[in-house]
Order: C-alpha cells, then structure tokens, then sequence
C-alpha cells in the first residue's frame, strides 16, 4: 500500500492523550466535540476544533466526516501471540497444561511457512478490525514464522514488533532449538527487518523454563549486540510456573533475578504477567525503567490471578495493558480494558475510561519507547488512528443516549464496545479496515461515503 500523498482532514469528535489523566487531570487530554485532524503524507499535520481548522484550509481539500463517531489514535497491545489465535478458548487448563495441551501442538504448524503467512494475515486482519494498529507479538521457534509475520505487516504498512522464540528446554523436541540456531535465526532476522520500514524486532526467550543457561547467555549477547532491539518474555504469571522457574535456577534471588543475571532488563524489556512479584523485583523493575504488560481476559481464562496495578504504580513500575491472544480471549483492546476494569475493582480499586483510553494509547506507546511515533495525535506522528461508533450496536446506542458526561460516554464504550465498534482503522493515513463497506461490482464504498 502507498502513503497517502496529499492532504485529507476528518471530522468527528476527537481524543487525544497528552500525559496521564491520573496524574495531571483534565490537563492530560484534549478532547473536541466537533474536531479536526489533518493528515499530510500519512503523518499527523493538526489538530483542534474543526471550526477553527476548516477555515484555515486551501480549497479543494479532502474533508472526511465521521458523524456520531469518535476518533482515538490506533490502539497498541503489549503482549501477544500470533501463532495461538486457534488456541483461543481451550478448555479447562491452567498455564503449564495449557501449554503443554493445546498451544505446543498449535505452533508446530508454523515449520510451514504458507500455514504461517495465512495466519499472520488473519491475526493483523483481527487486529486492525478491533482498532489496534501496533503490537508486541510472539512469532514460534520457526524463524519462518517470523518473516511471514513481517512480510504481512509490511504489505499493511503497520508497526509491528515481533520476535522469534528462544526455546531449547522443556518443550516438545519439535519445538525446541538450540542456543547456537536461536542466536543465529535471531540475528539474521534482526539484520533483516529491524528498522526496515516500520518493522522492529524483539529478541524472544519463551519463559525462564524454556531456555538453558547457554541460551540466555545468546539472548544475552543478541541484547548487547543490538541495544536498540526489544526484549519479550512472561514473568511469574502461575504459581506452578514459579515454582519450577525456582528449581531450575536454585542461585536466583527470584524469577526476575534469573532474567536479570543475564542482563535482560531495561527500558525496552516488556515482562508479560508479573502477577506475583514481590518488592524486590518491584524495585529492579523500578531501577532497570523495565514493564509489566498486563494481560486481564488472560489472567481470569487461565485462572492465573489478580494482577494489582494500583501496587505497581505506588511501586513506580510501568505498566502497560494487553491481550495476550491466545490465552487471552479477545483480540479487542476495549474488551481488555473492560476487563481490567474488572479486575482492579476485585483489588478493591478503580480503573477511568479517561486513564483506560491513555493506557491503550499513548501510556503503552511510552512502554515500548515509542511515544515520538504512535499514541497520540502529536504533531509529525504516524497516522494511525481509530474511528470508535457510538451507535455500534443497539444497546451501545441506548446507553450512550442516557450518558450524561465524556467520562460516560467512554466508559460505555469500553464496557459494552468490540470489534462492532470499531468502524474504520487508519494506518498511517491509510483506511485499512472499514466495518460498513459494501461492494457494488467493482465500486467500494467506505462507511463516510466516500468511493
Ligand atoms: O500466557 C502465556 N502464554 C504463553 O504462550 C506462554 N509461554 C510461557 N508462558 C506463557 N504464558
Ligand atoms: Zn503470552
């Protein structure tokens, strides 16, 4: 797909982060009931009350109008596995059976490179339906998985960072390498697609349990080698899997420590979980600028536990919220924040829709150092951009219709919000998904109108 060469303006009611509302109030966002955002060459040109933008523009620009709707920046999810998107809604088993039943035999399909490329183009489909425009994604072993990966994303033009798993222990033989093949695989794809386009890599041990010394030791090297890549992994998600972290490396201080003996943490480390941390890892994770992703709808389906992040934030541990797809069971970031609206209620505290919508956006984007890009409608940030219904369904129209105030009218959203809800996606000025499109012979007609 091209960049869009030329100036288009949409209209709608607009949000956009500046900071967190937790923090500064009523000065972290910018909301305009009539907006304006302007688009220039696939990057954000202004923004403000469409009033005051429409009369500054030249005559003959493309005006986009979204009535009732509200646009957000595209959504960014943390933590996510593309090659598990079957693996969504297995019964019955927690972490290490979940594993070791369902999600080990779904990824050896993934040798096969033309079975990766079909489910690396579902899975960003999934994804840019439900608003989400960026994740940090788990590909498989297969180093093929991850140029399928890549090769989709970059066909979309979206922002993607990906990794391929390190795995050389306690994993069925035909998922396993070796330190030597995952820093190699690992290695060659980061030549290839890191900083290629908008494509970034992140170096992937599975879990503490899944990789030997000699291993952690490559992703080691890999992380001094590259000190701009990412770094994935899960961290104290399951009592069971704690338990085993604590016999395999008996030297360890704790599950984090294992991770930091090797020099793993920092700025651009995202621990998926971290549920059971206890306040020493709190404070390397403090020291070290590294973040928890928390998962909700994983946590409760996995029955792993209550992740507290009003603890993480009296601990100054950053945090960011994700889907964890497939033992998450949602590909939607709305569903996710309703969701960890539910469990910061059973911690006994309270989740805003204003604080909700900055995690999904901006606050994730500065958990992944990425904020100068994506997150927010900043001036010279890459336009990826949500169109959010308030009429997507009946019920979601009823309820808007009674809401009184903007905090209101979001918290509806997300509670009772989906994939219906979502009725067009953006990619750097691009529309990638539109909900509404009908096709009459070989004429499109996208839901503002417009052919
Ligand atoms: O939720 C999870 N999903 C996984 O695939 C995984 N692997 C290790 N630990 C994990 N946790
Ligand atoms: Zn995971």
């Amino acid at each position: 797909m091209t960049s869009t060469q030329s100036t288009t303006v949409y209209r709608a009611a607009i949000l956009n982060f500046l900071s967190d509302p937790d923090i500064d109030g009523e000065d972290a966002y910018q909301f305009f009931q009539d907006g304006a955002l302007v688009i220039e060459n696939g990057k954000v040109a202004n923004l403000g009350e469409a009033s005051e933008i429409l009369a500054t523009l030249a005559a003959g620009v493309k005006i986009v109008e979204y009535k009732d709707h509200l646009i957000i920046p595209g959504m960014i999810d943390t933590h996510i596995h593309y090659p598990q998107v079957e693996v969504i809604a297995s019964y019955g088993e927690q972490l290490l059976d979940w594993l070791n039943n369902y999600t080990f035999p779904a990824e050896r399909q993934f040798e096969d490179k033309e079975y990766a490329s079909n489910i690396a183009n579902f899975f960003l489909d999934e994804l840019l339906k439900c608003g989400t425009t960026t994740a940090l994604v788990f590909g498989t072993v297969h180093k093929q998985s991850v140029e399928a990966f890549f090769e989709a994303s970059e066909a979309r033009n979206t922002r993607m960072i990906c990794g391929k798993v390190m795995m050389d222990r306690n994993a069925p033989e035909f998922l396993c390498d070796t330190p030597e093949s995952s820093y190699e695989d690992s290695k060659s794809l980061i030549d290839t697609w890191h900083n290629n386009g908008r494509q970034l890599y992140a170096v992937t041990p599975r879990f503490a349990i899944t990789s030997t010394h000699e291993q952690l030791q490559k992703a080691e090297q890999l992380m001094q080698e590259y000190p701009d890549v990412y770094l994935q992994t899960h961290i104290s998600e399951n009592k069971d899997e704690m338990a085993f972290v604590a016999e395999l490396f008996p030297d360890a201080k704790d599950y984090l420590d294992v991770y930091d003996q090797y020099n793993l943490l920092g700025k651009r480390s995202v621990f998926a979980h971290g549920i059971h941390l206890n306040e020493r890892e709190h404070q390397r994770f403090r020291e070290t600028g590294s973040s928890v992703s928390f998962c909700p709808t994983s946590n409760l389906f996995l029955g792993s536990g209550l992740l507290d992040i009003k603890e993480l934030e009296e601990q100054q541990v950053a945090y960011s919220v994700a889907t964890d797809v497939g033992g998450g069971t949602s590909f939607s970031m709305l569903q996710t924040l309703s969701e960890a609206y539910k469990v910061t209620q059973l911690n006994g505290n309270k989740l805003s829709a204003l604080k909700s919508l900055y995690l999904a956006t901006l606050g994730n984007a500065k958990t992944l150092q990425l904020d100068d890009k994506i997150g927010s409608f900043k001036t010279g940030n890459e336009a990826d951009f949500a169109v959010l219904d308030f009429n997507s369904t009946p019920l979601m129209a009823l309820k808007q219709g009674k809401c009184k105030t903007l905090a209101e009218k979001l918290f509806a959203m997300i509670i009772l919000g989906d994939d219906r809800a979502v009725q067009a996606t953006y990619v750097a000025g691009n529309c990638v998904h539109d909900r509404d499109v009908t096709i009459h012979s070989d004429v499109n007609i996208n839901s503002a109108g417009e052919k």
